[in-house]
């Protein structure tokens, strides 16, 4: 049962969910559906290809609410949300499918399918199942979070999403788990800067954690990132890549938003 801890409660919940979702779609369908899909679209790939270009990679989350925000985006459209943060100069897409953030599955291909860009499936990975859902879907790449994951789930949902050309976001959050997911092959190593235990943010979470990555990995620092000021302070301690939201998703303009985030991050 649950410790108590947001992250706990919403990871019992997926599992709830994910055992109810295979006895309803079971996994052979999902198989079917998954090898049917065109093949992803490169997410790391795109991500260089921005920071070779305009010197930053940003992943532009699309998200309605959050458990420690509450409602973030009454009207809320991921096809044009999506084409908004394409035109801005987005690298890729992150969009939430959890229902804590008030996410569906039907949101990801929605904004998918009105852009080019690669998109991330931000949901809250328990069992393999969902790997394979992830893809039948369209996802493009996946978050691992090491906090909810053991080693063995880990290695095997990553080879699951690999195997697919799936890339594979690991999320960490302090040292401990910075050292777990050095243990995998994935080459996109996430610092988020939000306590998922407590959902409180510290922008020193990345500060502490750049220098600990090594040259052959690439470090997205994600979360709390609220103005071009924090971006530069995100800039200076190494970060090149980096997952934004809220800040984006309460902006009416969110194209505007986007640009000017970008452009702060040059000047
Ligand atoms: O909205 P923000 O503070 O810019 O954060 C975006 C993203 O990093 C955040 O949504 C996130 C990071 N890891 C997660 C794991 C699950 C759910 C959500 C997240």
């Amino acid at each position: 049962m649950s410790t108590g801890t947001i992250l706990d409660r919403i990871c019992d919940d997926k599992r709830k969910e994910v055992a109810l979702h295979k006895s309803q779609r079971p996994i052979q369908e999902l198989l079917r559906r998954a090898k049917d899909q065109a093949p992803p679209r490169g997410f790391a790939a795109a991500l260089d290809r921005k920071v070779a270009e305009i010197g930053i990679g940003l992943i532009a989350e699309i998200k309605k609410a959050s458990p420690s925000a509450g409602l973030i985006r009454p009207t809320f459209e991921p096809g044009q949300l999506a084409r908004a943060y394409a035109r801005a100069g987005a690298a890729c897409l992150s969009v939430l499918t959890n229902k804590f953030f008030q996410g569906t599955d039907a949101h990801l291909g929605e904004a998918r399918s009105a852009v080019e860009l690669p998109v991330i499936r931000k949901d809250f990975v328990v069992d393999p199942y969902q790997i394979v859902e992830s893809r039948a879907l369209g996802a493009d790449c996946v978050l691992l979070i090491v906090a909810a994951l053991s080693d063995d789930e880990l290695a095997n949902m990553e080879d699951i999403a690999l195997g697919y050309g799936m890339d594979v976001l690991v999320e960490v959050h302090d040292e401990a788990e910075l050292e777990r997911a050095l243990k995998l092959k994935s080459p996109l190593i996430g610092v988020n800067n939000r306590n998922l235990k407590i959902m409180k943010t510290d922008l020193g979470t990345t500060e502490r954690l750049a220098p600990l990555i090594p040259a052959d990995r690439q470090l997205v620092c994600e979360s709390g990132i609220d103005s071009p000021s924090d971006i530069k302070r995100m800039i200076a301690a190494g970060a090149k890549r980096f997952l934004i939201g809220e800040s984006l998703m309460k902006r009416p303009d969110v194209e505007m938003a986007t640009k000017i985030l970008l452009a702060g991050a040059k000047g």
